[in-house]
């Protein structure tokens, strides 16, 4: 045992946002993609630099007190380059890193990593996927029998030399890196890649020896994959629990730094159990997304973990809201008085902060007000010390932290906004009828009535080309610089074209395009009452891509119609049928902040209740076919199984309630993407939508068996179009897919559109690729009549 390792710190957060508090990373990196002779490396050095002395002067101090956790572009590909993992058809990037070992960032290392990432001409990037049940997304390493796994070298060793031993390196753990790995192209269909687990942990003996080198005393592991039931795929969670054992019996050694295992993201307190039977020096849980360990538990790690510590992640990383100390005070007590003295109990947050923005008290345009409720990482920097102190010396050590924050939280119960009495009357009468539509076979009669549509009816997911025109125009509006008319007359001309350029591409349903909207969340959030807007709470969403999401602080909603106007002026000049454009509970929820003082399925009803006033406003107007996306539905997905349950029944039934007061003659349609929905078919199916459009062009409608072994009966638009590249689908591909379909699924079910919304495509390959969608549509409707 490394006995002279000092304890393990008594406050500590387990990351910090990475891309700088004015996205300094974001233009760095866009700059050298444009110019590597550009200095990236030093951006690093100095923003590694900046936020060490943020976190220090905020209060973290001490061994291992600091994370260091910058990285270039993304966690997970950090641990692919420095086990070398590179997919075959990066082999040539995979030599430049094998020559460049020692010097990590180098500018022909750090080219190799962006090819990587962001793929070039034919050879695809890595997939990108969510991190868990958050918005971020990471990239997916393919591993196969073959993949090299050797060290290849990492940044991180010569940032913690220059840092200190006040540093703690923090690393993807190897179980969790493999689970969330998909088996190479080359490897047997079956393959799972943690079949490699004991060639990457030969990696992680190594870089823990150079951590150790370079002076870390204490290094993280981010073992996340440990609470989640079957993340991608088939994984049995008790498997992966055994396999954490093995692997930190190997890892955690006496000539290694001590390592700190945090299961984050949710609870799994048989992982605990686990690793406490290794040589780890301390294992950190997550008791906001996770739950607060009982007693049986408590007298267990009694002993198993005497001598070592527990973190407790009792601060949100990933809510905006300040801790409700108090409660957590008694939370840590709880655990503290259980665990006894021989347990070290050090207070952290639940996760890295990454999910959050950087500093609250910059937000000057806000109310003041709601300022005093939000903690972003800075604050909650703050809160993790405040607790710590609060723990080891009593509530009067911190009485002026503890009243101005119940001073903060009484203003926030009281304020008007946040409890809006008629809202809750509303949400509090809802009845099963209102989530329950007329029977479908009555609406697909109405529907085929009232639209006379084709077989295998072609059309888009609603967004079409974002030209630089369109966001200038918008931005000139935002600023004032435009006067409203002519704001409304610029995007008016817009939908004009659009609609010309669909009827002369020979769409049968079409769209107005989305040009108003900056994205499909905050349009609806700058519409409804109930969220605000920060103004420099940016957070990263992958690579340099960062977003702004609204903050979701009272009760929803719509003071007048958000969406009316655009949709009908299009209606005004076509005769096809125009489908309306609206953005689902679920997705608004997942892409904001969401207040944290009511229960989810409360605010998902109250956003359900006000999309219902619009549809209800769309189809008065005219439009016969309304679209309400939920592509998040799947991310929000809870980890483990037996959370699963509740979740889909506020989720499903939010939407149902916003659609089912539409009449049955109007068709109303959903779209998902960014995921594999063959685990939630059953959820698609009780969502009840007369079309359901799906991203599935990637995998070749891998998931057509899986609803129609399911059952399902109504309409669906398995996407044809990876939009997600400039490239252009020929006619015979589409096609290809169509045959598919039409032998997958009853022909008259099949609808013909893209994976996704256009907004990021320009009109170049946007119009050839909707013109082969038309013409494969017409061959494959030849070959069925
Ligand atoms: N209607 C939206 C669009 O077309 C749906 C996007 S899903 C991420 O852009
Ligand atoms: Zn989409």
């Amino acid at each position: 045992m490394t006995t002279s390792t000092p304890a393990f710190p008594a406050a500590t957060i387990l990351g910090y946002p990475r891309i700088g508090a004015d996205r300094e990373l974001k233009f760095a990196l866009e700059d050298f993609w444009k110019d590597s002779s550009t200095d990236l490396p030093g951006v690093a050095r100095s923003l590694r630099k900046s936020r060490t002395g943020t976190i220090k002067a905020l209060g973290l101090e001490g061994t291992g007190a600091v994370p260091e956790d910058f990285s270039y572009y993304d966690q997970v590909l950090d641990i692919l380059l420095t086990a070398g993992a590179v997919p075959e058809r990066f082999a040539k990037e995979g030599e430049v890193l094998k020559d460049n070992v020692e010097t990590p960032e180098s500018p022909a290392v750090l080219e190799a990593q962006f090819t990587i990432a962001r793929g070039e001409g034919d050879r695809a990037a890595l997939e990108m996927t969510k991190w868990f049940d958050s918005n971020y997304h990471y990239l997916v390493p393919e591993i196969g029998p073959e993949t090299r796994i050797e060290w290849t070298g990492s940044p991180r060793i010569g940032a913690i030399e220059a840092l200190g031993e006040e540093a703690r390196p923090v690393l993807v753990g190897p179980v969790t890196f493999l689970a969330l790995s998909k088996p190479a192209e080359s490897a047997p269909e079956s393959y799972d890649p943690l079949e490699r687990l004991d060639d990457l942990l030969d990696v992680y003996a190594t870089y823990l020896e150079k951590l150790a080198t370079a002076g870390a005393k204490w290094v993280q592991l981010d073992e996340p994959a440990l609470v989640t039931d079957r993340h991608r795929t088939d994984q049995d969670r008790a498997r992966l629990v055994e396999l954490a054992e093995k692997a930190y019996a190997k890892l955690a050694t006496d000539s290694a730094p001590r390592l700190a295992v945090a299961l984050t993201y949710g609870h799994a307190f048989d992982a605990v159990d686990a690793l406490a039977r290794t040589n780890v020096g301390a294992v950190i849980i997550d008791t906001v997304r996770g739950k607060e360990p009982g007693e049986a538990e408590l007298a267990r790690w009694k002993d198993a973990l005497a001598g070592r510590t527990l973190g407790v992640g009792v601060v949100s990383g990933r809510n905006i809201w300040r801790n409700p100390l108090d409660d957590s005070l008694a939370q840590l007590r709880r655990i503290k008085e259980g665990l006894g003295d021989d347990v070290q109990v050090s207070v952290t947050t639940s996760t890295s902060l990454f999910h959050v923005p950087i500093d609250a008290t910059r937000e000057t345009s806000l109310d003041p007000e709601l300022v005093s409720w939000l903690a972003f990482a800075d604050q909650k920097i703050q809160e993790v010390v405040t607790l710590a102190t609060g723990l080891r010396e009593g509530d009067a050590a911190i009485g002026g932290q503890l009243e101005e924050y119940r001073a903060a939280a009484e203003s926030r119960r009281k304020n008007p906004g946040v409890r809006v009495d008629a809202v809750r009357q509303r949400t509090g009468s809802v009845s099963e009828a209102d989530r329950t539509r007329g029977e479908y076979e009555a609406r697909r009669e109405a529907q085929a009535e009232a639209l006379g549509l084709p077989v295998l009816p072609t059309t888009t997911i609603g967004s079409f080309p974002q030209t630089k025109e369109i966001r200038r125009t918008r931005a000139k509006f935002r600023r004032g610089e435009l006067a409203e008319q002519d704001y409304i007359d610029a995007m008016r001309q817009e939908i004009k074209d659009t609609i010309e350029r669909q009827e002369k591409i020979g769409l049968d349903v079409l769209v107005h395009g989305e040009p108003e909207r900056n994205d499909m969340v905050q349009y609806f959030a700058e519409h409804f009452d109930g969220f605000a807007a920060t103004e420099h709470g940016w957070v990263q969403s992958y690579g340099s891509r960062c977003t702004r999401p609204s903050i979701l602080w009272g009760d929803v909603t719509r003071p007048a119609p958000v969406t009316v106007e655009w949709s009908a002026y299009a209606q005004s000049l076509t005769d096809h049928p125009v489908k309306g454009m609206l953005t689902g509970p679920v997705t608004i929820m997942a892409w904001s902040f969401v207040r944290d003082d009511v229960a989810p399925k409360e605010v998902a009803d109250q956003l359900g209740l006000a999309l219902r006033e619009e549809i209800s406003d769309l189809e008065e107007a005219g439009i016969p076919i309304i679209q309400v996306d939920e592509p998040a539905i799947r991310e929000l997905l809870p980890l483990r199984e037996e959370d699963r349950e509740q979740y889909l029944s506020w989720a499903v039934g939010a939407f149902r309630l916003a659609t089912s007061g539409a009449a049955d003659k109007t068709s109303i349609h959903t779209h998902l993407c960014y995921s594999d929905f063959a685990t939630i078919v059953d959820a698609v199916d009780r969502l009840g939508a007369d079309v359901t459009s799906i991203e599935a062009s990637r995998s070749r409608f891998k998931v057509l068996p899986a609803l129609a072994s399911h059952g399902y009966q109504r309409g669906l638009g398995p996407g044809v179009w990876d939009i997600h590249s400039a490239r252009v689908p020929s006619e015979e591909e589409i096609e290809g897919l169509l045959d598919i379909a039409v032998r997958e699924l009853d022909p008259r079910q099949v609808w013909v559109n893209p994976d996704c919304g256009l907004k990021t495509r320009a009109w170049e390959e946007t119009t050839p690729s909707a013109e082969h969608l038309v013409s494969a549509a017409k061959k494959v409707r030849e070959k069925l009549s």
